[in-house]
């Protein structure tokens, strides 16, 4: 699958789906890639085009020198859906893929007609919270900071499973450059204002165990948008794709099917 530039930095995504079908794209969380859906898309739909991109600094996309700001992330997901002919799709961000999301389609709603903002909020975490974890990453690297981040991402049983192993290695293997660029894109962003804005068909989805982004604040998040569905997945952490595939693709489609996208 390719990897397109886009005003000089290499994005790579890739299709999986019926090409012809109505367009999903899919956004990760900080020290993920496009893998991180894996377990969702067996459960997705027929019919559906599947898009899934690793943000800069990412998997097997280019690696920018840092600081990257958010609008630098919400540009290169407009510039790979207008290169891939994507219109009125419904865009699924999961932590500051959920910001990335927020930024498109407060930008291009050409290019967006549902959103789907898991995991996230208008504004995560504070100036000093985020300086912290910038100095940690910069002097012990990602490995610094891992047990503590899969805490935050899973719950305890899951925890206690031999897959953790896996996404604890692709989190300690992303780059550092891109991990600490995107720290900082997302300390540096408070939608707050342009979200409450929205009002395209939004779903927001939180987990019980989320230490990154507890419910309340999800659930503030959804607030903001007039009409938006709020779902509370139980016993689910941050990344509720991975811990619960199968829950997490039925609400993708009932939310896909309640806005008339599928
Ligand atoms: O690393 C974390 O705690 C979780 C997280 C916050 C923003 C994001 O994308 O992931």
């Amino acid at each position: 699958m390719p990897l397109t530039e886009l005003k000089g930095t290499g994005i790579y995504w890739r299709e999986d789906g019926d090409p012809d079908g109505a367009p999903i794209v899919f956004a990760n969380a900080l020290g993920t890639d496009h893998r991180l859906w894996d377990g969702v898309l067996s459960y997705l739909p027929a019919g559906l085009r599947v898009i899934r991109y690793d943000k800069r600094g990412h998997g097997l996309s280019d690696c920018p020198p840092r600081p990257y700001s958010m609008g630098a992330l919400v540009s290169d997901a407009e510039r790979l859906l207008d290169h891939l002919q994507v219109r009125d799709c419904l865009f699924v961000g999961i932590s500051i893929g959920g910001m990335i999301a927020q930024g498109l389609a407060v930008k291009r709603l050409d290019l967006v007609r549902a959103v789907v903002l898991s995991n996230t909020a208008a504004k995560i975490g504070t100036h000093g919270t985020w300086d912290d974890r910038i100095a940690t990453v910069e002097s012990g690297g990602i490995e610094a900071l891992a047990g503590g981040t899969m805490e935050r991402w899973f719950s305890k049983p899951f925890r206690a499973t031999p897959d953790m192993r896996t996404w604890r290695h692709m989190l300690t293997r992303t780059p550092v450059e891109g991990y600490l660029g995107c720290m900082a894109a997302i300390r540096g962003t408070d939608f707050y204002t342009p979200t409450s804005g929205l009002t395209l068909p939004t779903m927001v989805i939180a987990g019980t165990e989320d230490g990154s982004t507890p419910p309340d604040l999800v659930r503030e998040t959804a607030e903001l948008i007039k009409g938006a569905r709020f779902e509370l997945m139980r016993g689910a952490g941050h990344l509720p794709c991975v811990e619960q595939p199968k829950a997490y693709a039925a609400l993708l489609a009932d939310f896909a099917r309640s806005t008339g996208h599928i």
